[in-house]
């Protein structure tokens, strides 16, 4: 039977419980095999992070252990260029069958960034996206995005035909948090606890990351 594979990209400077809630909600709704959180080395479109690749990896690494519909994949750390996602694509689907789903989840903020990615235009023939609500991003999506969408969505990600080539947006329990607000939080010295899981929490601490703005 054909597999369902999800892919959460980010920085996750560091991960945050808005994306692990997302995640957790998305593999049990819509029957996913896998979600892999997929940290990236180089962001393309953002500067550098506050700290390191292996640091962020780690973070994920401890945020998703014991939990069995998520792993983290390291495979963006092992490329020497800019992280992108046309890229990460291609290489998981060299290791699927032809016919198993690849799902690209992206944030609402991130979704309405798509345009600008590198080869944009093709990333549709190696995925489906899945496209999650984001409270905190009051962002209006430009004309091409909402053309593509018109063309290219179906009701619910459980109407997705076919190994690629749809769009579905995602109603996961809104969690207005993000990685920079945990970032300004911990330059103020205020506590991130319940924001992030309390692995990552004491990484953080254990590491004194974050704390100098
Ligand atoms: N609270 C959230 N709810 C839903 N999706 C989210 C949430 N936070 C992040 N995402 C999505 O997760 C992916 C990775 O996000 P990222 O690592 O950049 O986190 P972030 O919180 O947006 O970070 P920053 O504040 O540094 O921009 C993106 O697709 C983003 O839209
Ligand atoms: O491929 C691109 O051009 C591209 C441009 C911007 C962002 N991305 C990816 O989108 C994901 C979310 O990005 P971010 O900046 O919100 O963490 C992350 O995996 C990034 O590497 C990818």
């Amino acid at each position: 039977m054909a597999k369902r594979i999800g892919m959460l990209g980010g920085t996750f400077d560091p991960v945050h419980i808005g994306h692990l809630r997302s995640a957790l909600e998305v593999a049990e709704n819509y029957a996913l095999d896998q979600l892999l959180l997929v940290p990236n080395a180089q962001p393309p479109h953002r500067g550098a992070p506050q700290v390191s690749p292996q640091q962020r990896l780690e973070m994920v690494r401890l945020a998703v252990d014991g939990v069995d519909l998520l792993s983290v994949d390291d495979r963006e750390l092992r490329r020497d260029k800019p992280s992108w996602s046309i890229d990460t694509l291609l290489s998981l689907r060299a290791e699927l069958d032809k016919d198993d789903q690849l799902l690209l989840i992206l944030g609402w903020d991130a979704f309405c960034g798509l345009p600008s990615w590198h080869r944009w235009d093709e990333l549709l023939e190696h995925c489906h996206i899945l496209v999650l609500q984001r409270p905190d991003a009051d962002i209006e999506a430009p004309q091409a995005l909402r053309d593509l969408v018109a063309a290219k969505s179906v009701s619910d990600p459980d109407a997705l035909q076919g190994p690629n080539g749809q769009i579905a947006f995602v109603w996961q329990t809104p969690l207005a948090i993000s990685a920079t607000q945990i970032r300004q939080l911990l330059a103020t010295q205020r506590c991130v606890r319940y924001l992030v899981p309390d692995a990552v929490f004491k990484y953080i601490y254990a590491h004194g990351l974050y704390q100098s703005s």
